[in-house]
């Protein structure tokens, strides 16, 4: 094996699909430093991006569309594949694997029967590219008992561990996710609850763009208390770890009920869902003597969301994980390139403390192209 890996990840925020081309050392028993060799974000076809929004929720021929969204979704994982190996001027045969996330449109640990679900014909990606592919990284977890979710500590163990330093690894995407590398402990680790995927929602409500760029909409409004307590109070908040959420529970439905047709001015509940999201983060660590708090995902670029945290985390040293040596972009699509990797190496995929799962098991299935 080359040691190259594709890392795919198209997240809760469908922005896009981020891509990485990663080369990590031959040997798992060596000090993992994964050097990234080339990276690219490829923004979701509007068509795409509406249908897999749509699949998130109950609604009618979901079969239908979901099937036709799964092929979609291959053939746009592949074409973005392509991009990043001729940007990188590498051929499809020096790959060892793409480790690929695919979509998930439905996820519920809490359900009777608990289950998640990632779409995108992994057969057709493998196909399309000639390379071979590991995917469906999270059920194995639930099959023992696990939330399936989230499963970036592991690869944040492996890079990002100071032995003598209580890290935290935040991770701002859609929804928000924190792994905790306190020194002589197990790695914990749990989804806070919204990253940006209700900001998102909401200033594309107003027709203002697909995103908060910077925080500048938020900045042009004021924080409401009464409706940041309504969002706070939600019982996820009160959970302890380990847990996980999705759009499928904190979307646009669950803040409509929370914004209960008061008459807010648009820009204030935008600064007030992006209070919320840092004031959940806070609720969520308020215990732990963290030393450096380390930001990826979108949400590090939000300046109005990082001044929040800072503000609520005054003795914490607030950095972007650019500062470990990976950009914020980054970081998730290495997971999944490093899933890979771990598959290939008999590594375990998932953490039993952070997941809930019995015991720890090697991750993914493997989809071959001849
Ligand atoms: N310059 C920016 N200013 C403000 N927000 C930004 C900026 N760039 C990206 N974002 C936010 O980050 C989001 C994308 O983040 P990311 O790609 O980490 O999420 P994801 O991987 O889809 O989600 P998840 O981690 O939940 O699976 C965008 O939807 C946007 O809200
Ligand atoms: C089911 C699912 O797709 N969960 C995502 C989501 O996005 C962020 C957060 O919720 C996290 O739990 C997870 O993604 C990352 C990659 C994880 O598993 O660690």
């Amino acid at each position: 094996m080359s040691g190259l890996y594709v890392g795919i990840m198209s997240g809760t925020s469908l922005d896009g699909i981020d891509l990485v081309l990663v080369r990590f050392g031959q040997s798992p028993t060596v000090k993992l430093q994964p050097e990234l060799l080339e990276s690219l974000l490829c923004p979701f076809p509007t068509e795409l991006r509406q249908q897999l929004s749509q699949l998130a929720q109950s609604g009618p021929d979901e079969l239908e569309l979901m099937g036709l969204a799964e092929q979609q979704l291959a053939i746009a994982y592949a074409n973005a594949v392509k991009q990043l190996l001729a940007k990188a001027k590498v051929a499809p045969e020096q790959i060892s694997a793409i480790g690929c996330h695919g979509q998930t449109i439905r996820h519920r640990p809490y359900a009777q029967f608990p289950f998640t679900y990632q779409i995108g014909d992994m057969f057709r990606l493998a196909a399309e590219t000639q390379i071979r592919v590991i995917a469906d990284f999270r059920r194995k977890d639930m099959a023992y008992g696990g939330q399936g979710a989230p499963l970036v500590p592991a690869f944040h163990k492996a890079i990002f561990t100071k032995p003598d330093s209580y890290r935290a690894i935040l991770n701002i995407g859609g929804i928000a996710n924190v792994t905790l590398l306190q020194p002589n402990r197990p790695v914990r680790g749990f989804d806070t609850g919204p990253g940006n995927g209700l900001m998102d929602n909401w200033i594309q409500q107003q027709g203002l763009g697909l995103y908060d760029k910077d925080g500048e909409y938020a900045a042009s409004g004021t924080i409401q208390q009464d409706l940041l307590a309504a969002l706070l109070s939600d019982p996820y908040f009160q959970l302890q770890g380990p847990k996980s959420t999705g759009r499928e529970y904190f979307n646009e439905l669950w803040l409509e009920q929370k914004l209960q047709s008061r008459p807010y001015a648009p820009a204030d509940v935008q600064r007030t869902l992006t209070r919320f999201t840092a004031q959940s983060i806070k609720i969520a660590l308020a215990d732990e003597a963290i030393a450096e708090l380390f930001i990826c995902g979108g949400g590090a670029y939000n300046q109005v969301l990082v001044s929040d945290l800072q503000q609520l985390f005054p003795a914490v040293q607030l950095q972007q994980t650019s500062s470990l040596g990976v950009k914020a972009d980054d970081v998730e699509a290495m997971a999944f390139a490093w899933l890979a990797f771990a598959y290939d190496n008999q590594i375990p995929g998932n953490i039993p403390e952070v997941t809930g799962a019995s015991k720890a098991v090697i991750l993914g299935v493997e989809f071959s192209y001849n």
